[in-house]
């Protein structure tokens, strides 16, 4: 073995460390604690875990975290509904519908009722618009811990080749954006991708996010070249990436772990969202970096 592990488990603590310290400068000048709200459809186990971790964090951090929780069957209406009296509830800052929804429901049409400058998952359009021409706006959480990720392992991005794998809105598009800011040469790649292994073979950065279990091989790798895992697998072997862990770590310079990796910076990253909107939405001026 050869590679460094990259650990997203500690970066992502220092992250939500950092994020405390600046929530409890907020809370005095505003008078108020930062609040996200988590709306929840359903009770698909493996999103009720994700909630309860996401609610755990913003306690953690300070934060009011409130959680609402609606049946499977709930009209869409409702939910178009608990978003607008969310949009208008000042002491919310951040608004984060648990996706995947129900299928009787249009996620596009609720993902586009929240006010962008609530969206801290950063799904609205016109985040994504703004992501795309340099404006502030609200990053996906996903593809910015990885950024962040890279640029702790790497330091300066620009001009090394890196290869996107997946072209999700969630993941895969606002992650080029974000490499092609920092002076990147981006190559997504995706299910039609042909040859992909030669793709891969020339990225200084791999983003794996494509959700099939260690399609990822490590003799695609250049030797060297950093690997961030956006895959989560549940597979009778347990929690797996998408990428060959054991077999990158003989080829990469670095590699992140599942469990352990981008997983935990996804939350740290929302929690960061939700103060960064409190600061902006009550003119508090952020002090220290995050
Ligand atoms: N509107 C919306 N925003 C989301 O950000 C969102 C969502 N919907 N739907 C579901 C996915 C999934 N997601 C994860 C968050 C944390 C871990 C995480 O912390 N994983 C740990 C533990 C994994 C485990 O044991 O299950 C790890 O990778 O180490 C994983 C996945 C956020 N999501």
């Amino acid at each position: 073995m050869t590679a460094a592990l990259i650990d997203g488990k500690a970066f992502a603590a220092g992250l939500r460390e950092r994020v405390a310290q600046r929530v409890a400068r907020f809370v005095e000048q505003a008078g108020r604690a930062p609040g996200l709200a988590v709306v929840l459809v359903g009770d698909d186990p493996a999103s009720a875990v994700y909630v309860r971790s996401k609610g755990k964090a913003t306690t953690a951090a300070g934060m009011a975290g409130i959680e609402h929780r609606l049946p499977a069957d709930v009209p869409q209406q409702a939910l178009l509904d608990l978003v607008d009296a969310l949009n208008a509830d000042p002491a919310i800052d951040g608004i984060l519908v648990q996706l995947p929804l129900p299928s009787h429901i249009d996620e596009q049409a609720v993902t586009t009722r929240i006010d962008p400058d609530k969206d801290v998952d950063g799904f609205h359009p016109v985040n994504a618009g703004r992501l795309a021409t340099g404006l502030e706006g609200f990053v996906p959480c996903t593809p910015l811990g990885c950024l962040m990720l890279l640029k702790d392992q790497l330091g300066d991005l620009s001009g090394l080749d890196a290869v996107v794998i997946g072209r999700s809105n969630i993941v895969g598009k606002p992650m080029a954006q974000l490499l092609i800011a920092e002076s990147c040469t981006v190559t997504v790649a995706h299910s039609r991708t042909r040859d992909l292994p030669s793709v891969v073979k020339r990225a200084d950065i791999v983003v794996a996010a494509v959700g099939r279990p260690q399609m990822v091989k490590a003799e695609w790798l250049k030797p060297g070249a950093t690997v961030i895992d956006v895959g989560i697998n549940r597979t009778p072997e347990g929690l797996v990436g998408d990428v060959d862990f054991a077999g990158a770590l003989d080829v990469a310079g670095a590699v992140t772990p599942v469990p352990g990796g981008v997983g935990p910076m996804t939350i740290a990253v929302l929690l960061r969202n939700t103060l960064i909107s409190a600061e902006r939405r009550e003119n508090v001026v952020g002090e220290g970096a995050l």
